[in-house]
């Protein structure tokens, strides 16, 4: 019967990764998704960047927009302190579902929190459900035309403080342009671009740093 992509992903994972290697989790479905078929994870290269961010940001708090299969979600997970808190929010029971067996695969599930229901429900209960003042970095890589709305709704919940790090995926393709006119404009925040290329083809495509500096 139907199997769909989301499951292909799952069984790619189960049958080519190592359980509790979170490496191998990330390496088997960048091979399904360049050999098999095309998936909108963050893919390697775009994937490398996100690595090098949280390195450099080492946070204590970090928030995901958009878990989908848990490609990013892994990546952020297996190099985060021993104290951090990490917080992933998806809203379709679907993709959470594959999400929570890629993050368990990895060997993750106690390093991360996946939260099934929307962000603008979720952001603003954040602070009480889960003892969390402000996140030191957040990965935008949800609904194109809702980054804007929820980096605005995170500022008015007082979960920014001078120092965030934002990082947005597909500023150029599908693109937030909104988004990024309004944080270009905007004195808080010192944006640069990551140049790159659109998982797993050679289109052109940007990673969004943003530091909020004030
Ligand atoms: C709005 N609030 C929300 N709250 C919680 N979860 C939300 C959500 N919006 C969306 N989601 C979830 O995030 C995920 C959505 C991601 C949207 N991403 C894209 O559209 C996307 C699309 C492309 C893409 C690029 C080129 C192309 F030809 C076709 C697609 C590439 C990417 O890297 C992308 O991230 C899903 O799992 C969805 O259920
Ligand atoms: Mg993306």
């Amino acid at each position: 019967q139907f199997v769909s992509l989301r499951q292909r992903i799952l069984s790619a994972v189960q049958k080519n990764a190592t359980r509790g290697d979170p490496r191998s989790v990330i390496r088997a479905i960048d091979q399904f998704c360049s050999q098999k078929e095309w998936a909108m994870n963050v893919g390697n290269e775009k994937g490398c960047i996100l690595d090098s961010v949280v390195s450099e940001v080492n946070p204590a708090t970090v928030l995901e927009l958009g878990t989908y299969c848990g490609y990013s979600t892994v990546r952020i997970a297996s190099l985060l302190p021993p104290y951090a808190k990490f917080i992933t929010l998806e809203f379709n029971p679907d993709f959470a579902a594959v999400a929570r067996q890629v993050i368990a695969w990895a060997g993750l599930e106690d390093k991360v929190q996946l939260v099934e229901g929307a962000s603008s429900d979720w952001i603003p209960k954040i602070k009480e459900q889960f003892g969390i003042k402000t996140f030191d970095l957040v990965f935008l890589d949800h609904w194109k035309e809702h980054y804007l709305s929820d980096t605005k709704l995170m500022e008015e919940c007082g979960l920014l403080r001078k120092g965030s790090v934002l990082l947005a995926d597909n500023v150029i393709c599908p693109g937030a342009p909104d988004y990024v006119e309004y944080v270009r404009s905007s004195p808080r925040y010192k944006s640069h671009y990551f140049r790159s290329h659109l998982e797993y083809t050679k289109a052109e495509e940007n990673l969004w740093y943003l530091g909020i500096i004030e």
